[in-house]
């Protein structure tokens, strides 16, 4: 059986990925004992999150080789301003947030970090590059929403089952699947040192996806001597 680049990716973080299903964020989400104030928080900044992340297929787009490529990139930015940001307006209309609001929050010293290393790579590397470091934002969800589907009453909790039912939906497992597919065609043929490049770039967003967690959890914002 020949080994996928995706799977030496996944080798290369399974340490980070073990902590992050341990981080007590996401275990929190599972069993319910998250507390709503971080909730809240994740929410904003995610949100913001979001409209740097739709960029990024928004470029992906545009760098892509083919119009079927081309067109599934130009689609992953309408479900993510469409869809999963859906899920963050609704959300907020239950915490009495407003969308004005939601849309004005100022970015965590982590969130802005985080996006802008991914699109600093987006305007200056390919499009193997770009894809790298991108792939751990929708692939590290879904590996947390198939675990936290498997904790019992997570899929039902009345304030976090939604957020679980999402990012453990097949229709999201979908498109981590196509994405960790296209990581695997445009690593084909790339030399060892391209590869590690892929390699750093997934290792770094895959130690900020932990980061945002730990931020979220602790409502984290820039150093007070700053503020
Ligand atoms: C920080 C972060 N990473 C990943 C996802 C899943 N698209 C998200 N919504 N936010």
């Amino acid at each position: 059986m020949t080994t996928k680049f995706t799977d030496r990716l996944w080798k290369s973080v399974a340490p980070v990925w073990a902590k992050t299903h341990q981080h007590p964020f996401v275990t929190g989400l599972g069993d319910g004992t998250l507390p709503v104030e971080s909730f809240k928080y994740y929410m904003k900044q995610d949100y913001v999150y979001l409209i740097d992340y739709a960029k990024m297929f928004a470029l992906a787009s545009t760098k892509a080789y083919d119009l079927t490529t081309s067109a599934k990139f130009a689609g992953l930015q309408e479900a993510t301003l469409n869809g999963e940001m859906e899920l963050h307006r609704q959300y907020a209309e239950r915490f009495g947030i407003s969308r004005e609001e939601l849309e004005a929050t100022k970015p965590s010293f982590v969130m802005l970090a985080y996006t802008s290393y991914m699109l600093r790579v987006a305007h200056q590397g390919s499009l193997a590059e770009l894809v790298s470091s991108l792939l751990p934002c929708t692939w590290s969800y879904w590996e947390i929403g198939k675990h936290l589907a498997k904790v019992e009453g997570a899929l039902e909790h009345e304030l976090y089952g939604e957020w679980v039912r999402m990012y453990s939906s097949d229709e999201f497992g979908q498109l981590a699947i196509w994405l960790i597919d296209v990581m695997n065609e445009l690593a084909d043929g790339k030399n060892e040192q391209e590869l590690a490049r892929l390699e750093e770039h997934f290792l770094y967003t895959t130690k900020m996806e932990y980061m945002f967690w730990d931020m979220a959890y602790r409502k984290e914002m820039w150093p007070c001597e700053i503020n």
